[in-house]
């Protein structure tokens, strides 16, 4: 159910000066002289709105103060925070909704390298009851264990290419599958004619975020952005930049797209950056459902 009016939460507690390890970071007035520490209370309340469906983030407001005998003294602290509270919830009727319009057909996440199609992937698999899987795992176990860095070395990127397609051939044949597919796989026709077989989302994600993804983790694992030298963000984002002109409208062949820029103005955030992996797989679900509404007519 779904609350219609804001609720306000408090309690109060006593305040133990001798128990508090650290300096504190805000001073307390009191209006009465302070003599008995232990009459000093503090009252800490926290105010959530009443809940919209369009609204996805919370503005929380807590507010921290301090009263000494029952006579009020000082806010300590007020912030309003985001919550992402119902996200969960959220997932699960979204998830509900979606699946029987999908039907067992299996969703294959696209994008660039770092756009989060594993992490996502990952959530979307559990909440729509699926299996998931990488297509760049299954071409490292196809090549005998060894992982996509060492094939691109010692076999070269064709190679590669070819147990990719090879293994979204064998995933269009199964059903129930959430699949992230490399970065790359797009940029073959036939790729497509195994995608289409079930609901292809590109994860949108803006250059500057998807370098300082990656330059946080490093450029090791990740072939085709490892050999520039420069700092690491800088070369990272240029490489991304040129890939991205070669293969922007390829990711478009998917049938449904799920932008960062988008959900961020939706949700009121100022920084993709500060979406959660949660926030974009229910976007994706969105869009799934209303590919697939479209496709039938409804
Ligand atoms: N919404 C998010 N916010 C912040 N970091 C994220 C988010 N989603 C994913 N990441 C981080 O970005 C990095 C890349 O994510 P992930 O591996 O899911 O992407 P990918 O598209 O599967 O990448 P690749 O195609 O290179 O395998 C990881 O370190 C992950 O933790
Ligand atoms: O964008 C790409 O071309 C790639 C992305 C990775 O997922 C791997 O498939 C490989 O490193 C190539």
């Amino acid at each position: 159910m779904e609350a219609t009016v804001s609720q306000t939460i408090q309690f109060s507690t006593w305040i133990q000066p001798e128990k508090v390890g650290r300096r504190p970071s805000g001073s307390v007035s009191v209006s009465r002289p302070l003599t008995d520490l232990k009459k000093l209370r503090v009252l800490v309340s926290a105010r959530f709105p009443a809940s919209k469906a369009s609204n996805r983030r919370k503005n929380v407001a807590l507010e921290v103060s301090c009263c000494y005998n029952n006579f009020p003294g000082s806010v300590v602290e007020s912030e309003n925070y985001q919550t992402p509270f119902d996200e969960a919830l959220l997932l699960k009727s979204k998830s509900e909704e979606v699946g029987p319009y999908l039907d067992g057909r299996c969703v294959y996440l696209v994008g660039m390298m770092g756009s989060g199609k594993t992490t996502v992937g990952k959530i979307l698999s559990r909440v729509l009851g699926y299996s998931f899987s990488d297509s760049d795992t299954l071409v490292e176990q196809e090549a005998g264990g060894i992982s996509v860095a060492d094939i691109f070395k010692l076999h070269g990127e064709d190679f590669f290419r070819d147990k990719e397609t090879d293994a979204l051939r064998k995933l269009s044949l199964m059903h129930r599958f959430v699949v992230a597919t490399g970065g790359g796989a797009v940029i073959r026709p036939i790729n497509w004619k195994y995608m289409h077989k079930g609901v292809s989302v590109w994860l949108d994600v803006p250059l500057e975020a998807l370098a300082q993804r990656i330059a946080a983790v490093g450029t090791g694992s990740r072939p085709l952005l490892h050999n520039d030298s420069g700092d690491v963000y800088t070369k990272t984002f240029m490489r991304l930049s040129s890939l991205f002109e070669e293969r922007g409208n390829a990711y478009a062949n998917a049938n449904a797209r799920v932008c960062l820029e988008n959900i961020a103005a939706k949700s009121g955030q100022e920084e993709v950056c500060d979406l959660t992996p949660a926030a974009i797989a229910i976007e994706a679900l969105e869009q799934i459902h209303s590919f697939l509404k479209q496709k039938e007519g409804l």
